[in-house]
């Protein structure tokens, strides 16, 4: 996958920019607050339709404007693209080719973007929630019919929850609510499996990539639905058996969650356990390792979204590799880098390794202008 412009219009602290971005390895360095990050936000929500960080798209349009335009001209097995996204107050809409594309999802079978942020550091020692991201963010990119799954779970998953709520405060009967249950197990059912085998698959490319960086223990991954102990042998089993699961849990908490007004089960509870040598890296990884099982992880998710369209994503890192030590850096470069398209950001040349300083180009971004440098 390749993009080979990237213009953006009243996008964040961009009033305009035309950056041409042809080869593979591109640099972008500037101090604190200057637009960095902006960038890769914009090429990634081409990518997945929604920012990384913003929590309201809203945040994207460049103060005192009333819409933001990001365009992408990028190419993928299908063909090369003019892929847009426009933000408004009324909301977003995306385009392919200048047609208007009415389901966002559509969008994703164009373009797909790896993210590496600072914040994945964090992906052994933080919760649960950190690591269901990972995995969606890659599956819900990659499978159309994954992102089916995730996005009717979600809608029945509110639904349910309203109707939850309504029940506990005593404003309605819990008539109906058995139908939202079918639905709701239909739809948890199908994430569940979808996510372990999408783990059975990561689960060997991240060992295989652990060793590359450098890792000197066995590294596992294993999805484990929230219906299973911690480190339980059972495996997640065959459909039939994970509907029975999430049947009998929704049976059990019923009258709970009837009385606390929320969905107390679900794969929103759902954990990836990350293991060295068959014990919870979440307990017993060092700083060290916790790093570079991360990288390893980050290498899998590349290689498991390659798999899956048959040809790599652009990798995006915004401010990583200088958070790594050199050794680290230069292991995730080789295995890594050069694969595919990478857009890097980094505060110092100085933080990013020789050799990728020589190969890429480099630009300077200063207050939302992007110059290439000499
Ligand atoms: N909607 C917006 N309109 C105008 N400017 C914005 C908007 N949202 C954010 N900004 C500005 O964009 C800048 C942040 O840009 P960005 O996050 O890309 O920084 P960065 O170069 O990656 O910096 P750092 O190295 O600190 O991460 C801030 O100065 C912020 O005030």
């Amino acid at each position: 996958m390749q993009i080979h412009a990237l213009e953006l219009t009243s996008f964040r602290n961009y009033g305009h920019l035309s950056l041409p971005l042809a080869g593979k390895l591109h640099l972008f360095l500037g101090g604190n607050g200057q637009g960095k990050t902006n960038l890769l936000e914009a090429v990634y929500l081409v990518a997945t339709g929604r920012s990384m960080r913003a929590g309201r798209d809203e945040e994207m349009i460049a103060w005192g404007s009333p819409e933001a335009r990001v365009r992408l001209d990028a190419e993928s097995l299908r063909g090369r693209y003019d892929l847009r996204v426009d933000l408004s107050r009324r909301g977003k809409r995306v385009y392919v080719n200048g047609s208007w594309v009415r389901r966002l999802g559509d969008l994703l079978e164009y373009f797909s973007a790896v993210l590496f942020v600072p914040d994945d550091l964090g992906l052994v020692k933080g919760g649960p929630e950190a690591r269901r991201r990972f995995l969606d963010a890659q599956l819900v990119q990659a499978l159309p019919a994954y992102r089916e799954a995730f996005t009717s779970f979600h809608r029945v998953l509110k639904q349910r929850n309203r109707l939850l709520e309504q029940i506990a405060s005593g404003a309605r009967s819990p008539a109906g609510l058995d139908e939202w249950d079918d639905s709701f197990v239909e739809h948890a059912a199908a994430v569940i499996q979808r996510r372990a085998e999408a783990v059975s698959t990561l689960s060997p490319l991240a060992a295989e990539a652990h060793g590359k960086v450098a890792g000197r223990k066995a590294l596992t991954l294993r999805y484990r639905p929230y219906y299973m102990d911690e480190g339980a042998p059972d495996e997640v089993g065959s459909p039939e058996e994970i509907r029975a699961q999430v049947e009998a849990s929704l049976e059990r908490v019923r009258p709970m969650e009837m009385r606390r007004g929320s969905s107390l089960v679900g794969p929103q509870r759902d954990d990836l356990e990350i293991a060295l040598d068959g014990r919870p890296a979440r307990l017993y990884a060092s700083q060290g390792e916790q790093r570079t099982v991360v990288l390893a992880c980050k290498v899998a998710e590349l290689e498991l979204v390659a798999g899956y369209l048959g040809e790599y994503p652009v990798l995006l890192l915004d401010d990583v590799l200088s958070e790594l030590d050199p050794a680290r850096q230069a292991a995730f470069v080789d295995v890594a880098i050069g694969r595919t398209q990478t857009l890097v950001t980094s505060t110092e040349a100085s933080g990013l390794p020789v050799d990728l300083r020589r190969s890429g180009r480099s630009y300077r971004v200063r207050e939302g202008q992007v110059s290439p440098e000499a």
